[in-house]
């Protein structure tokens, strides 16, 4: 009791937790994610950390020198969540929202930044592939190697302590209505996200 006391002080003295967003390829992270940017835009400050292409050398280079929270090769490419790209965010007085796969999960698992872990779940597999086929982004090739990711994915997803919530986009709407309800109740800010104008308009939103 008096532990959760004391988290709770210090969260709320270190301002709104972070947000990881995991899940499948095509399992929706982006399609939630625009319509919580469309709807809390000037609202609530949320921004999205998004990858970084710069030279593999030069990536390697800063990751060697401990900038990257989290990086990972996919497919050949390398990828990462730079410290100052979430610094940025912070700098913005915004709640910092990190779209990233499971090794970028287990990555920011050893980080201080204490986010609160979010896993979107597509229905089932067969729905994913028609969602990725649908989406006419991947060859057949790369599709294969997202639907093999996602099997794994979604068995690490079910081992305890990874993830806080698990949110199932079946019907987006629904999925949707869940991960705000999530943020509401993670967030000391619950009046700003539930629309209620609150007296204290002073707080300022961080990760
Ligand atoms: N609830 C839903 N019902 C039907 N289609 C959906 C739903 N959610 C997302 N989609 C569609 O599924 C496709 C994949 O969604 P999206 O691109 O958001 O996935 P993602 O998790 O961001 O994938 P990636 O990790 O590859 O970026 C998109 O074409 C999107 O319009």
């Amino acid at each position: 009791m008096y532990t959760r006391y004391l988290s709770r002080l210090f969260s709320a003295m270190a301002g709104p937790r972070p947000v990881v967003l995991s899940g499948p390829s095509g399992a929706g992270k982006s399609t939630l994610l625009k319509k919580l940017l469309k709807e809390y835009e000037g609202i609530f400050g949320f921004s999205v950390s998004h990858y970084h292409y710069v030279t593999r050398e030069y990536m390697q280079a800063s990751i060697d020198k401990g900038e990257f929270i989290e990086s990972a090769v996919f497919s050949g490419n390398m990828y990462g969540t730079s410290k100052a790209s979430v610094q940025a965010v912070m700098d913005k007085n915004l709640i910092c929202v990190l779209d990233i796969d499971m090794q970028g999960v287990r990555a920011v698992k050893t980080t201080d930044l204490n986010p609160i872990y979010i896993f979107i779940q597509p229905p089932s597999m067969s729905i994913l592939e028609k969602r990725l086929r649908d989406r006419e982004t991947e060859s057949e090739e790369s599709l294969q190697k997202r639907l093999h990711a996602a099997q794994v994915d979604m068995v690490i997803s079910k081992d305890p302590g990874i993830f806080d919530v698990v949110i199932v986009n079946d019907s987006l709407d629904d999925a949707y209505g869940k991960l705000k309800d999530t943020l509401i109740e993670v967030s000391w800010y619950r009046h700003d996200i539930a629309g209620y104008d609150g007296l204290d308009h002073t707080h300022h939103f961080t990760c």
